[in-house]
């Protein structure tokens, strides 16, 4: 008999294809299933039995089934629910974290891992509300746009930080939305009624950064002339968002790394230690890694900032995100005043294909200038070209780019080999497959469940590559 064969799941979910898998799936683990497709069947279920765990669809029969979460806490005050949704915006993953839901899963999701949240959930009581605190979440829309797998990851870690003062390092090309993703942590977490200070850490000269993250006092330098509060200090209560992380000079990322170990700063000149309260989010487009080896970024200060790691992937790698942000950015260029535009097909479908080498930021500007330089409401392929030049609809290269990135790699590998080895074949394989899974393990926080399913691969294959090459999956377990 299985572990979780006592366990009763109450299933809510009006999608017959998805109940069976999941009855199927769940009853092989042991589980006793009780299957509806509406709010009003599961309200009457929950007062007639008790159920252990609730796997919830959010868009049921008679309506919304997260915003009456209320009904299933008054019948089931500590039962773990868990919410399978195909709403895959930020709103609905903020939604099921202001339910304090226990899992959060967007749709298609992966079997083995709903299976396995309800193992844990089956096993685990439902953690006390810390705070009877609920956040207010604005209605007029979310700051960002997109729902792609690699954006439904982001929307996930957002909701995972904002309970707590966890600091956030994001990472991503110039473009991507690093500093909007600072914003959201900041707008929808608890110190949204505190300040948020935005710093870019490579737009300072290196001898001013110090006086401006923690002050100076008057006449601690020629030119002080008064004394100046930093930005550290004008964060207190709320969030500081650093910038350009990367580009921070050596003697500033000792003074960065001394005030996030001890909670305290001290002004340029100034004797007294001041105790401060903020939540840092700091984010780069560099790699740090090769950095640290380099010896131009502090490894001591990197694990202190990269407790909770957040990629942005590049807008090239989730073009399916293209057609939201282009109708997003459309109708922000009407509300700042521009005319209302649409996009024919064709020119979706350009814009779709195109090589958007600044990102997200990028395809805004473009939104931009053809709201404000089309003739026509409506802009077609030919309208695009015409404002845009003919780049406009050149298709992107990048995977090329890319291609011709790594075969430049292998290339200088081979020739480092020695040709009598006899081995260049496995060797090679091992050579690419190696760093490819630390990769996986790295982008996932060392989950394998997550890393092969990023790969496309078996996780037992996972698993058994990781022995065979000799990985220590536990290195990439980062997250406090
Ligand atoms: N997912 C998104 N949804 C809506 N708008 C977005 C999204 N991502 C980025 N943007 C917009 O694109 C622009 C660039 O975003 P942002 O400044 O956050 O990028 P960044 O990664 O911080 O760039 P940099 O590294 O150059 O500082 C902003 O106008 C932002 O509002």
């Amino acid at each position: 008999m299985s572990a979780a064969s006592q366990s009763k799941v109450l299933l809510v979910e009006d999608d017959d294809a998805i109940a069976t898998v999941m009855i199927a799936a769940l009853e092989d683990e042991g589980f006793s299933i009780e299957h509806c497709g509406s709010m009003a069947e599961r309200d009457r279920w929950l007062q007639q039995q008790s159920f252990d765990v609730m796997l919830t669809d959010v868009m049921l029969e008679d309506g919304d089934g997260l915003s009456t979460l209320e009904n299933v806490r008054s019948h089931a005050p500590e039962m773990p629910v868990i919410v399978l949704s195909a709403q895959n915006t930020l709103d609905t993953a903020v939604r099921a974290s202001d339910n304090e839901v226990f899992e959060y899963f967007p749709k298609p999701f992966d079997l083995d891992e709903v299976v396995q949240a309800v193992r844990q959930a089956s096993g685990a009581r439902k953690a006390q509300p810390s705070e009877t605190e609920h956040l207010p979440i604005e209605d007029d829309g979310m700051p960002l746009v997109g729902r792609s797998p690699a954006m439904q990851s982001v929307y996930r870690m957002i909701t995972r930080v904002l309970r707590n003062d966890l600091t956030v390092l994001v990472t991503g090309e110039s473009g991507t939305g690093k500093e909007l993703v600072a914003e959201a942590i900041h707008q929808l977490g608890g110190r949204r009624s505190g300040p948020f200070v935005a710093v870019n850490t490579a737009a300072i000269p290196a001898d001013l950064i110090e006086s401006e993250l923690f002050g100076h006092e008057k006449g601690a330098f020629t030119g002080a002339i008064a004394q100046a509060i930093g930005k550290f200090e004008q964060a207190n209560g709320g969030t500081l968002f650093l910038d350009e992380i990367g580009d921070m000079p050596a003697e500033a990322q000792t003074r960065l790394l001394r005030a996030l170990q001890s909670g305290r700063i001290r002004r340029v000149g100034g004797r007294q230690e001041i105790g401060i309260d903020v939540r840092i989010v700091a984010a780069t487009n560099k790699d740090l890694v090769p950095m640290i080896a380099a010896g131009t970024f502090r490894e001591d200060l990197y694990y202190r900032l990269n407790v909770v790691p957040i990629h942005l992937p590049p807008l090239r790698e989730r073009r399916e995100d293209i057609g939201v942000l282009s109708q997003h950015f459309l109708a922000q260029a009407a509300d700042d005043g521009l005319p209302r535009r649409t996009l024919a097909q064709d020119a979706m479908h350009a814009l779709e294909t195109r090589n958007w080498r600044g990102n997200v930021r990028e395809l805004r500007n473009v939104i931009y200038r053809l709201s404000l330089m089309a003739r026509d409401d409506l802009i077609d392929a030919g309208n695009l070209q015409d404002i845009l030049g003919n780049e406009a609809l050149a298709p992107g290269g990048n995977q090329q780019d890319r291609d011709g990135g790594i075969g430049q790699a292998l290339n200088q590998w081979l020739h480092e080999q020695s040709p009598a080895a006899g081995t260049v074949y496995s060797q090679a394989l091992a050579a690419f497959e190696k760093p490819l899974i630390e990769h996986a393990l790295s982008e996932t926080n060392g989950n394998q469940l997550r890393a092969a399913k990023l790969l496309g691969i078996n996780r037992n294959t996972l698993r058994k590559r990781i022995g065979e090459l000799g990985i220590e999956p536990d290195r990439f377990s980062r997250t406090a």
